[in-house]
């Protein structure tokens, strides 16, 4: 990271992929901080690198970024993405390349000791991360997997009032991530429905509910006290066509928190494609995760990887009796009009500068415990996908973007 004169670390960042994450957090990486209250911190894009051609990156750089970083700023364009991790004016790299490429990925900036912000699911399955992990401490390198939702003032609030005791003991978290997509619009090969890309509903948007009953049941606690789920009960369903899973339902237990807990408590999870949680997308039909403790509920609304408002119900009680309830609601705004991707690039930053290689808000252990939960339900199921995808072997040469 470099210093302006200003004062600021500068992150010169390179991205790995050209798809449609990639362009959403381009052009959040590049609003002015300043519009968010970030003071320490700018960020600028010094090199793009696409796997299928260098027309796709010299593209993505004209729509995506020169319209919005100085022209005094360089941005090289790469056809392939070991040319990036090998560039010195790239400070970190941000893979988005579908998630069945996220291990090979990592692994290939890890050789060339590159700070990796890698999109979510980090990988297929938990021996994947815990391999990643293992080698980022190993070669003391930055990497974090890019559960941005947890970075958004929203979840940190929530996870304060749960820290503070404002509803009591949590004893359970429902999160319903269901997107409602129209499968018969997507081509063959749209990755949604791809096994060799580790398509599907769990490992893209089920992700959510689990990062949401993990931020609210498990990171709320000290670390000392934070336990691993005792017992993971899943299910899920097909698509037809492709055999990637549509819908998963599943429940996972958190044994009981000694020193004062009086019993376990229960995430439940539900995700689907084709369902959706808000059928007429007027925001109208609910919270999207209820955080349910002793003295009261947080509920949350808006999209789930996105949410926008929370409600704080409590009981009020006089004389240890139950009286009624209040309740009172905070709303969110996403400051420039930007999607919100741009607060885990400041705490990667952040965690860069400050010599860190690990985030303290998605800390590896939580990171691979999380992954556990995704295959103890893909198990249940007898849930797979090719085996060279779920593979620790690096390297290997996975399917490359057919370019139609
Ligand atoms: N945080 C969030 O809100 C979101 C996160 N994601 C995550 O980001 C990742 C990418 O998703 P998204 O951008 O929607 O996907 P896209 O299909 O739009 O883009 C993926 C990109 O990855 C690269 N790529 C490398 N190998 C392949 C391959 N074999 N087949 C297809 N593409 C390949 C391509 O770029 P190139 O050809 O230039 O190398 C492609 O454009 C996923 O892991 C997903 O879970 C997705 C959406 C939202
Ligand atoms: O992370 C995601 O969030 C939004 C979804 O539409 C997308 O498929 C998923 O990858």
């Amino acid at each position: 990271m470099v210093q302006n004169f200003l004062g600021y670390g500068i992150e010169l960042w390179g991205l790995m992929a050209t798809g449609d994450i990639a362009r959403l957090f381009a052009i959040d990486l590049l609003i002015n901080p300043e519009t968010r209250g970030t003071q320490d911190i700018h960020h600028v894009i010094t090199a793009v690198a696409s796997s299928s051609s260098i027309k796709s990156a010299e593209r993505f750089i004209s729509q995506h970024i020169a319209p919005r970083q100085s022209q005094a700023i360089a941005c090289l364009a790469y056809s392939s993405y070991e040319e990036i991790v090998q560039d010195a004016n790239v400070d970190i790299v941000y893979i988005a390349s579908p998630h069945s490429h996220h291990f090979q990925n990592c692994m290939l900036a890890m050789e060339y000791n590159k700070p990796i912000l890698c999109e979510k699911p980090l990988t297929v399955n938990a021996n994947q991360a815990q391999k990643l992990y293992e080698t980022a401490k190993q070669k003391n390198i930055f990497l974090m997997e890019a559960v941005w939702t947890r970075f958004f003032p929203l979840s940190i609030k929530v996870r304060q009032l749960i820290q503070d005791g404002e509803i009591g003991e949590v004893l359970r978290v429902y999160v319903d991530n269901s997107t409602g997509v129209d499968i018969s619009k997507l081509g063959a090969n749209h990755r949604y429905l791809d096994m060799g890309l580790a398509g599907g509903a769990l490992l893209d948007i089920g992700i959510y509910p689990l990062i949401w009953v993990f931020q609210t049941m498990y990171h709320t606690r000290e670390k000392s006290q934070r336990q691993k789920p005792s017992r993971v009960f899943g299910m899920l369903t097909y698509e037809k066509t492709s055999g990637t899973d549509q819908m998963v339902s599943a429940v996972v237990e958190f044994p009981a928190s000694a020193p004062n807990g009086n019993t376990a408590s229960h995430g439940i999870m539900a995700t689907s494609m084709v369902l959706s949680n808000d059928p007429d997308d007027s925001r109208v039909s609910g919270a999207t995760v209820r955080i349910q403790g002793l003295k009261g509920e947080i509920q949350v609304h808006g999209p789930v990887h996105r949410p926008e408002w929370i409600r704080i119900i409590h009981k009020t009680a006089k004389d240890g009796s139950v009286q009624g309830y209040e309740s009172r609601d905070i709303h969110y705004d996403i400051p420039a009009g930007g999607h919100g991707m741009y607060w885990e690039a400041d705490e990667a930053a952040r965690c860069i500068r400050d010599g860190k290689i690990e985030s303290f808000v998605i800390p590896w252990d939580e990171s691979v415990t999380i992954m556990q939960v995704v295959d103890k339900i893909r198990a249940q199921a007898g849930y797979t996908y090719p085996e060279e995808i779920e593979s620790t072997q690096y390297p290997l040469n996975l399917k490359k973007r057919t370019v139609s």
